[in-house]
């Protein structure tokens, strides 16, 4: 892997020094991310139904929507996991799905339900991530040392992953997802299960991430997050992007959350369930 692209997890600059410091002109305006008409199709389950997003250069980008809206689908594949029915999907400008290699040593990725090689201890997880992007083995292991630290998990360390909580697994494999230091970071539900101050710690590697040059894309249902901590975002309903923009333009005079009601609806006013009432 090129080191000129990678970013640095731990010393936040301003964008601007790390893009003056480390990406070509031509590239500064090239979305990280751009994903072009994008389908797929499950026999007869359209789950994506032809999208387009631009995810900018060191964006801190949101995708939201119901269950079942299509985020971990589209995920899956603009990181080069799940094969597209039909579109395009370029990452820093390369085809993912014609030079799969190349566009994907540029991302770290937190799949959902994550499939960990759960016998290896955490430290030796994220070790073997490192070393399978080719990192050498003292810088893998000052990372390793700097993530399980950042994500408390130094003390679980030795500790097999198949033992660990689900929020622990969580962690883990987003260590592993950023050991290579990508310059775009793909996390699907990143602070699912994870309690509130590892929310937290994990929010402040990320913003320190993007602050750095890094870009995000995370999918999540927490409204309220979003809100706070990105700066870009898109609602996705049944397949279909009905929104997207900066977190501003899309709420408008709103919170997300009620501007997410309006455009997606499905909103039940009722008086709950008759038989589940105590008296
Ligand atoms: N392998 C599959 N085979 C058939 N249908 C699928 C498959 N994977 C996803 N789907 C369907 O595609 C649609 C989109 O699913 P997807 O997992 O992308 O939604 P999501 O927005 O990530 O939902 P959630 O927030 O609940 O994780 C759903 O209707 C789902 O049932």
């Amino acid at each position: 892997m090129d080191d000129s692209t990678e970013q640095s997890l731990s010393t936040p600059v301003s964008t601007a020094e790390a893009v003056a410091a480390e990406v070509p002109a031509e590239a500064l305006h090239r979305p990280a991310l751009e994903i072009q008409n994008l389908v797929k199709a499950f026999k007869d389950k359209i789950a994506v139904d032809g999208i387009n997003l631009t995810i900018p250069r060191g964006s801190f980008f949101g995708l939201v929507g119901r269950n079942g809206a299509g985020k971990t689908t589209s995920l899956s594949m603009a990181t080069g996991m799940l094969r597209p029915t039909a579109g395009t999907v370029l990452i820093d400008g390369i085809n993912v799905w014609e030079n799969p290699q190349s566009a994907k040593s540029k991302i770290g990725v937190l799949p959902d339900g994550v499939f960990l090689f759960d016998k290896l201890t955490g430290e030796q997880l994220i070790t073997y991530a490192g070393l399978l992007h080719g990192l050498d083995r003292a810088t893998v292991a000052q990372r390793t040392a700097d993530l399980l630290a950042a994500l408390d998990l130094t003390e679980a360390a030795g500790r097999r992953v198949r033992d660990y909580s689900a929020g622990m697994t969580k962690k883990v494999a987003l260590a592993a997802a950023m050991i290579h230091a990508p310059s775009l970071l793909v996390l699907d539900e990143p602070f699912e299960a994870v309690d509130p101050v590892s929310a937290s710690n994990i929010q402040d590697i990320l913003r320190a991430y993007v602050q750095g040059g890094g870009t995000v894309i995370l999918s999540s249902h927490v409204m309220d997050l979003v809100q706070r901590l990105c700066d870009h975002v898109a609602i996705m309903s049944d397949g279909h992007i009905l929104a997207a923009g900066t977190t501003d333009e899309v709420r408008g005079d709103s919170s997300l959350e009620d501007r997410f009601v309006e455009l997606v609806g499905g909103r039940k006013i009722s008086e709950g369930i008759s038989w589940l009432k105590s008296s």
